[in-house]
C-alpha cells in the first residue's frame, strides 16, 4: 500500500510511530505549517502507521471540500473506541455521519434550529441570561484587581448558553453571583429539587447534565484516551480486534467514557419525558378552556407554553433538543429522528459548539488585549451603535439586536475574522474518499479510504496569500483594506470550512460570540496580566486552544 503515495514528498517517519513524535513535540498544527512551507502544497504525513495526504493549497482544498462529502472516521475510532450500541449512535450524529439521506436529515435538524434567522434569534435571550449572570465575575475581578485565566472563564459562560440552547435547561455552570458553581458528580441528579435547574420530577436536571457532559468531553481528550487508541495507530490494521477487546476488557478510561455517554443518555431522557409532560399538560389546559371562550383559551395557552421559557424549574421551547422533538411529528416516518438520535444529536451539538466558541471569543479577547488601537477602535464603534449601559449617549440602546442578532458593527465583523484567521478554534478540514480514488492531477492519485487532512490554518497563514500574515490586521475584511491585504483567493479563509459539509454552527457561533464580545467590550476592558507567557502558546486537540490559558486583568469602563 505504501508504494502508492510514493509521489508524495513528506517528512521521513519512524517504523510504527511514523511522525508522531515530531507532531507530539511541535504540536499537529504548527508541525502540518513547517511540512507545508518545506514540502507545499501537497505532501504525506504518518500518523503512527497510517498516512495521511496533506492539502495546504486553496484551490485544491477548496475542490476537495466541496467534492467529498465524508468524514474519515467516527470519533469512535478516531480519539477513543466507543463500542456497541454507543459506537453506531456516535457514527450517525452530524459530524461524523458519513452521507446520503442520515447525514441530510441531521443536517436538515440542525438547520431548522440555529440556520434560520427566526429560530437562530430565539436562543439570543438565552444568551443575554448566561451573560447577566457572567458579569458579576468581571465586575468582582476589577474592583478586586486579581487576574483572572480567560479560557477557563469563558468556557463556563459558554457551556451555559450552549447548553441551554442546545437542551432547554439550566446547565448550572455558574451561580447568580457568576461565580463558577462546583462540579456534581457524574450520576447525580437525584436531589432534592430545590433551586433552579430543578425538573417537575424533582430532578436537578442541569446539573447531572453538565456533570455527564463534561465528564464525556475529558474523555475526548487523547491524554484521558482508552490504550486502544495508540494501539490503533500503531497497528491499524488490526483495529477490529482492539475494538473487540475494548468491548470486553475495558480499561479504566473505557469504562469511564462508556459510563459518561450512558450519562448522557439517560438524563437526556429524563428530560425528553419531562419536556413531554410538560407539553402534554399545556395542551390539555388549551383544550379545557378553549370551549365557547377563546380569549381565555388564548391565554391560559400563553400561560402555559411561559413554562417552557421559564429556564429555571422549566424547559425552553426554542432548545435544539424541543425543536427535533417537535420536527419529529410531521413527515414520513422513515425520516423522524428516533429517541436516541435526538438524544446524540444534543450531545454533539453542545460538543462542537462550546469550547469552539469559548476559544474563538478568548483568541479575539487576547490579540485586542495585546492591540490598543483596534480595541480603541472597537469601542467607538460600540458605543456609537450600542451605547454603554447607564451612560448618556448616541447608542441605540441595550443588547445586540438586529436581523441577525446584531446591530451593523463592520469593525466588530473584521475583528472577528482576522481574530479567526490568526487564531482559529479549527485549524483543519478532514475528508474521506470513500468510493473512488481522488485525482488530484500531475499524477497524484488518493486511494479511496484515505484519511485527507485539509490544512486551511497553513492557507491563513500563508504570506503568498496574506501580506504579512502574522499581523492583527481588521482591515483586511473590510472594503478599504481588502485589495491590498489579502487573501489572493477566496478559500484562504476557511475556520468554519467550506463546501457541503461547512460548519452548520457558523451563525449561531457567530451571533454568541458577538453578543458576548460587545457585552463585554460595552463595559470592561481587558489588558494582559505579567501571569501571561509570551509569545502565546497554543495547542491542537479537540480545539486549538491557548496552551497556558490567557490571563488577564479586568477594568470596568469610566
Ligand atoms: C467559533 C466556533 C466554531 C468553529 C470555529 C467551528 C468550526 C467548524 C469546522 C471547521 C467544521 C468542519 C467543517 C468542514 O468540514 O468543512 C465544523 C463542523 C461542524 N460544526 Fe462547527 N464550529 C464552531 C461552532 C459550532 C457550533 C456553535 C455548533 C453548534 C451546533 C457547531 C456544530 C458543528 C457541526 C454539527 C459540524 C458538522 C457539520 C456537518 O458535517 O455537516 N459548530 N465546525
Amino acid at each position: 500500500m505504501r508504494w502508492r503515495f510514493r509521489r508524495f514528498p513528506g517528512p521521513f517517519g519512524l517504523p510504527f510511530l511514523g511522525n508522531l513524535p515530531g507532531i507530539l513535540e511541535h504540536d499537529l498544527t504548527a508541525y502540518t505549517a513547517t511540512c507545508a512551507r518545506k514540502y507545499g502544497g501537497v505532501f504525506k504525513m504518518w500518523f503512527g502507521n497510517t498516512v495521511w495526504v496533506v492539502l495546504a493549497e486553496p484551490e485544491l482544498i477548496r475542490r476537495v471540500a466541496f467534492k467529498l462529502l465524508s468524514r474519515p472516521y467516527s470519533p469512535a475510532s478516531a480519539v477513543h473506541m466507543l463500542t456497541g450500541e454507543q459506537y453506531s449512535l456516535d457514527s450517525k450524529t452530524l459530524v461524523f455521519v458519513k452521507s446520503g439521506a442520515d447525514w441530510r436529515n441531521a443536517r436538515r435538524s440542525f438547520e431548522t434550529s440555529i440556520v434560520h434567522p427566526s429560530s437562530l434569534l430565539s436562543h439570543l435571550p438565552a444568551v443575554h441570561r448566561c451573560i447577566a449572570r457572567f458579569l458579576p465575575r468581571l465586575r468582582r475581578h476589577a474592583a478586586a484587581g486579581e487576574p483572572l485565566e480567560l479560557s477557563a472563564a469563558l468556557a463556563d459562560l459558554t457551556l451555559a448558553a450552549v447548553g441551554e440552547c442546545a437542551y432547554g435547561v439550566d446547565f448550572r455552570t455558574m451561580a447568580e453571583d457568576g461565580s463558577a458553581l462546583p462540579a456534581a458528580p457524574l450520576g447525580s441528579g437525584s436531589g432534592s429539587g430545590s433551586g433552579s435547574g430543578s425538573g417537575p420530577d424533582g430532578e436537578n436536571v442541569g446539573a447531572a447534565l453538565l456533570a455527564a457532559v463534561r465528564s464525556c468531553f475529558d474523555c475526548l481528550d487523547m491524554n484521558n484516551a482508552t490504550v486502544y487508541v495508540p494501539l490503533k495507530y500503531i497497528f491499524p490494521s488490526l483495529t477490529p480486534l482492539w475494538a473487540w477487546m475494548a468491548e470486553r476488557f475495558p480499561d479504566a478510561a473505557q469504562r469511564r467514557h462508556m459510563a459518561a455517554r450512558a450519562a448522557v443518555a439517560s438524563v437526556s431522557r429524563r428530560l425528553m419525558a419531562q419536556w413531554q409532560a410538560s407539553k402534554a399538560a399545556a395542551t390539555a389546559t388549551a383544550n379545557g378552556n378553549g370551549n365557547g371562550n377563546g380569549a381565555a383559551a388564548n391565554g391560559d395557552a400563553a400561560a402555559a407554553g411561559a413554562a417552557f421559557r421559564e429556564v429555571g424549574g422549566g424547559i425552553a421551547g426554542s432548545s435544539f433538543m424541543a425543536a427535533m422533538m417537535e420536527g419529529r411529528r410531521g413527515g414520513r416516518e422513515e425520516d423522524r429522528l428516533t429517541d436516541d438520535l435526538v438524544i446524540a444529536q444534543c450531545l454533539t451539538f453542545l460538543l462542537a459548539g462550546f469550547e469552539t466558541t469559548a476559544v474563538t471569543i478568548t483568541f479575539t479577547i487576547f490579540l485586542l488585549a495585546t492591540h490598543p488601537e483596534v480595541e480603541a477602535r472597537l469601542l467607538a464603534e460600540l458605543d456609537e451603535h450600542l451605547g454603554r449601559p447607564g451612560v448618556e449617549g448616541k447608542g441605540k440602546g441595550e443588547g445586540a439586536t438586529g436581523d441577525d442578532g446584531a446591530p451593523p458593527l463592520p469593525y466588530m465583523d473584521a475583528v472577528l475574522k482576522e481574530s479567526m484567521r490568526l487564531l482559529p478554534a479549527a485549524t483543519a478540514l478532514i475528508r474521506d474518499p470513500l468510493h473512488e480514488d481522488l485525482d488530484l492531477g500531475g499524477g497524484r492519485v488518493v486511494p479511496k479510504g484515505t484519511f485527507i487532512f485539509l490544512a486551511t490554518q497553513a492557507v491563513q497563514q500563508d504570506p503568498t496569500q496574506w501580506p504579512e500574515p502574522e499581523r492583527f490586521l481588521p482591515e483586511r475584511f473590510l472594503p478599504v483594506g481588502g485589495g491590498k491585504l489579502g487573501p489572493t483567493h477566496p478559500a484562504a479563509w476557511a475556520p468554519f470550512g467550506m463546501g457541503p459539509r461547512m460548519c452548520v454552527g457558523n451563525k449561531f457561533a457567530t451571533m454568541v460570540s458577538k453578543t458576548v464580545l460587545c457585552e463585554l467590550y460595552r463595559r470592561f476592558t481587558f489588558r494582559l496580566h505579567p501571569r501571561q507567557r509570551l509569545p502565546l502558546r497554543t495547542r491542537t486537540a479537540l480545539t486549538h486552544g491557548p496552551r497556558d490559558g490567557v490571563w488577564v486583568t479586568v477594568a470596568e469602563r469610566g
